[in-house]
């Protein structure tokens, strides 16, 4: 597969560590007005780092747009003569309607959105996919991509701005729950670095335990809770303080933002 990755920053570039790792290519483009991010990645085999677009373009069947929502459209108006009814579109801009871009590049191109993580380095990313008509037949090359690099899951694309909430910026989400936890491991008198260990390897192992059961979370907190134990009191402190509700209302906050973005 020869894939270009246009826009090499936080989730570009997160991207490319990912293909990198599993050598899921045979040519990547790495494109970006400043190319720092990447930099280390030249002396890679079969990696092209690059600042000119279209060359990444021309060279690439797959071409996936990592740009902030206020770039994007600057620069699929510059590709667009370069994107051939075979390229592969890919857009990982959050609240960036397939229809915006068939308005620029055509409807008769294949044209999926993506929404990963940046877990997606790392090979753990959850990746949902929405694809135009045309490009339905290449859900199936996208799903392959990114199943290499964590799970995906098709969905409509009315879903995946919800999806780009729970999914990519539930990466914050929970690094921030993290990072709670490790401040009361300190208040305990942990030291910062025994609290921040304590902290990941219980969410890693949380986390692992839902995926390797199946069961529901509630499940595995009633095997926690010990009646008048210290668990459900910490537990019921939390609700009492909001802690379900304030997570919900920054969910449905952080999906209210990007009604915003979508009107920039
Ligand atoms: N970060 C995340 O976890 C996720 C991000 N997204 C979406 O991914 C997209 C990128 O986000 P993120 O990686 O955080 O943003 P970044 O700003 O970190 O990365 C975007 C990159 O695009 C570069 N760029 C800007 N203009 C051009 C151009 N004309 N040609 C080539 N490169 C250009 C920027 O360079 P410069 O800095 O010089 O402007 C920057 O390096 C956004 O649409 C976001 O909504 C989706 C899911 C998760
Ligand atoms: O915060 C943002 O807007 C982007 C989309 C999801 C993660 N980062």
């Amino acid at each position: 597969m020869k894939i270009a990755i246009i826009g090499t920053g936080n989730l570009g570039s997160s991207i490319a560590k990912g293909l990198i790792k599993n050598k899921s290519f045979t040519s990547l483009y790495l494109s970006d007005k400043n190319t720092s991010a990447v930099k280390t990645f030249e002396e890679e085999p079969h990696v092209t780092i690059t600042s000119d677009n279209a060359k990444a373009v021309e060279a690439s069947d797959i071409v996936l747009f990592a740009l902030q929502p206020r770039h994007i459209e600057g620069v699929l108006k510059d590709v667009a003569p370069l994107i051939k009814a075979d390229h592969v579109v890919l857009s990982v801009a959050a609240g960036y309607e397939i229809s915006r871009i068939e308005s620029i590049i055509g409807s008769d191109k294949n044209i999926i959105r993506v929404m990963p993580n940046t877990a997606i380095s790392i090979g753990k990313s959850m990746t949902c996919l929405s694809a135009n008509d045309k490009g339905q037949g290449k859900i199936e090359l996208a799903k392959n991509i990114f199943n290499q690099l964590g799970t995906t899951m098709v969905i409509p694309e009315e879903q995946i701005q919800a999806a780009t909430v729970i999914c990519a910026s539930g990466i914050a989400f929970w690094m921030r729950l993290v990072r709670a936890t490790t401040q009361g491991a300190i208040q305990l008198g942990f030291e910062a670095h025994e609290a921040h260990d304590l902290a990941v390897q219980t969410c890693f192992g949380s986390a692992s335990l839902l995926i390797e059961s199946g069961r529901h979370p509630e499940q595995e907190i009633d095997r926690v809770t010990t009646p008048s134990g210290c668990t459900i009191e910490g537990l019921n402190a939390m609700e009492h303080q909001g802690l379900s509700s304030a997570l919900i209302q920054g969910i449905v906050s952080s999906f209210e933002k990007i009604n915003q973005i979508k009107k920039n």
